[in-house]
């Protein structure tokens, strides 16, 4: 643990949204800052915070895990143990924002009467009530981006987005550059990707649409947080600072190697797993990975399985069972598939520790649906990345990966995203093994000197500490 800088020690609140891809990242937060001799209290819901990787032993007594109580019966339709995105198919991810809004009671709660009184408080987009309870407190509020610049650019800036002139009400609205962006750009999304996230935004139960939580959240934090190095994407990092008119701080990418004093929290199979990626040769096998939240058809699950079988390279494959199907995963798989592919693919069923794997040399690349917690943990181990958005901010991430040369994106038809397993597999074979694409692979290894690299990595974390010290509420 540093020694503290002059200024003393903060405690800093973290409140992420209810989903693994935005839980773990703000764990990672709350570990460096623990690191630096700060105090952490994490607040979220009992069986969110028993998922998260366990604090180390060294840290624990700074990091406080605070369980707030989640509204199960009183929301219908929602099921039962349902307190993540991970857990509910995305079609209800309104219902959860019932459940998260009823969180500020208690979240004000505990911001009045912690003691020592919090100096900031770290919050996600679904918290927009958030900034003027902590104001009204005396608590400064920075909004942190799991976004990177690209797409919060996109997003627009709070001021207009809310704005009916600026309103985006078709599909069509976004596949074009939005009109705040003057400079050329190719960062847009397809007509499916767009239909895909509309289905996790229909609907209005909660009374707050995504668009007003994202502007409420940010127009009124103090500070925004991107996790982002300024050197990946400079023009974009400078497109959010002019948009949002406020100071924005990138904090680095926090990759896996700055928090390996995280403990993993399953890593129980990690034996196993390596067992089997030890008998690969270096560089060989593709893993494969859809986050926590996007899901299949069962026509796009059997071209990916049949295109991950025509490739002929080894691969491991993360499928775990989708919320709310009543079928097992085996069953949703082309018969024969399992006994076919025995000698070099893997199927795993269960939470894998992702970024373990991705460390370990056998692995060459990695088919992704652009979950921008997963491109970071790739690039930072330099895997080339095999491109394969689904939903959210995925389809913007493709396209500034695709147009940076770190991957290939796998051709889908644009209006409905149908593929071919044949798509699959020639994008696979070229990502990992053909001449065209060594680029590819000589990008992806250089990027990790940037998105793995400690010391750039650590001196932006060194720097946003710095600031929230300068900048905490005066007494
Ligand atoms: O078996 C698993 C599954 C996931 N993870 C981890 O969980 C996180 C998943 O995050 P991400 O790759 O970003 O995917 P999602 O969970 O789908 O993330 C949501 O949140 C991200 C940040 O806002 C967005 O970029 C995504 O589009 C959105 O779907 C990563 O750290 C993974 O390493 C594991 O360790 N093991």
């Amino acid at each position: 643990m540093e020694n503290q800088e002059d200024g003393g020690v903060l405690h800093v609140v973290m409140f992420p949204w209810l989903a693994m891809g935005h839980l773990i990242p703000f764990h990672h937060l709350s570990t460096l800052l623990a690191s630096k001799g700060h105090k952490i209290s994490f607040l979220s819901t009992p069986r969110n915070l028993s998922r998260l990787p366990k604090t180390s032993p060294s840290l624990s007594s700074l990091i406080n895990l605070i369980p707030l109580p989640f509204p199960h019966l009183q929301i219908q339709n929602l099921p039962p143990l349902s307190e993540s995105s991970m857990d509910i198919p995305h079609q209800q991810a309104q219902l959860l924002k019932i459940a998260f809004d009823s969180l500020e009671t208690p979240l004000a709660r505990f911001l009045e009467s912690a003691s020592p009184k919090p100096d900031w408080v770290v919050y996600d987009y679904a918290s927009h009530w958030l900034p003027p309870l902590a104001a009204d407190l005396g608590i400064s509020a920075a909004y942190f981006s799991l976004f990177n610049a690209a797409n919060m650019a996109f997003i627009g800036p709070p001021s207009m987005v809310l704005e009916r002139e600026y309103a985006r009400t078709t599909a069509e609205d976004f596949t074009v550059v939005p009109r705040w962006i003057t400079a050329p750009s190719e960062i847009v999304y397809r007509r499916h990707e767009v239909a895909k996230f509309m289905e996790s935004s229909k609907g209005n139960e909660s009374g707050t649409n995504d668009v007003e939580r994202f502007a409420g959240s940010i127009g009124r934090s103090d500070v925004v947080l991107f996790r982002t190095c300024v050197e990946f994407e400079p023009d974009w990092f400078d497109i959010v600072c002019e948009l949002y008119n406020k100071p924005v701080l990138a904090l680095g990418f926090l990759p896996p190697q700055l928090v390996s004093n995280e403990v993993g929290g399953n890593d129980g199979e990690w034996g196993e797993i390596e067992g089997w990626l030890e008998k690969q040769r270096v560089n060989s096998v593709v893993y494969v990975a859809l986050g926590t939240e996007a899901t299949l058809s069962q026509d796009e699950l059997t071209a990916l399985a049949l295109g991950l079988e025509r490739s002929r390279l080894p691969f491991f494959w993360v499928f775990r069972k989708p919320p709310g199907s009543i079928r097992d995963q085996l069953e949703m798989l082309p018969d024969g598939f399992v006994n076919r592919v025995m000698d070099r693919g893997r199927v795993y069923m269960d939470w894998a520790p992702q970024a373990r794997i991705l460390s370990h040399p056998a692995i060459g690349g990695f088919l992704t649906h652009c979950g921008w917690n997963s491109v970071i943990e790739g690039l930072s181990y330099g895997r080339v990345l095999i491109l394969f958005p689904v939903m959210n901010d995925q389809g913007l991430n493709a396209r500034m990966l695709a147009g940076k040369k770190l991957g290939v994106e796998i051709p889908r038809n644009e209006w409905d995203g149908t593929f071919t397993s044949d798509s699959v597999s020639d994008s696979v074979r070229l990502a990992m093994e053909s001449e065209e694409g060594e680029t590819l692979r000589a990008n992806a290894r250089e990027a990790k000197f940037l998105f793995g690299d400690k010391y750039i990595n650590e001196r932006y974390v060194d720097s946003f500490v710095r600031y929230f010290v300068e900048n905490r509420p005066s007494e």
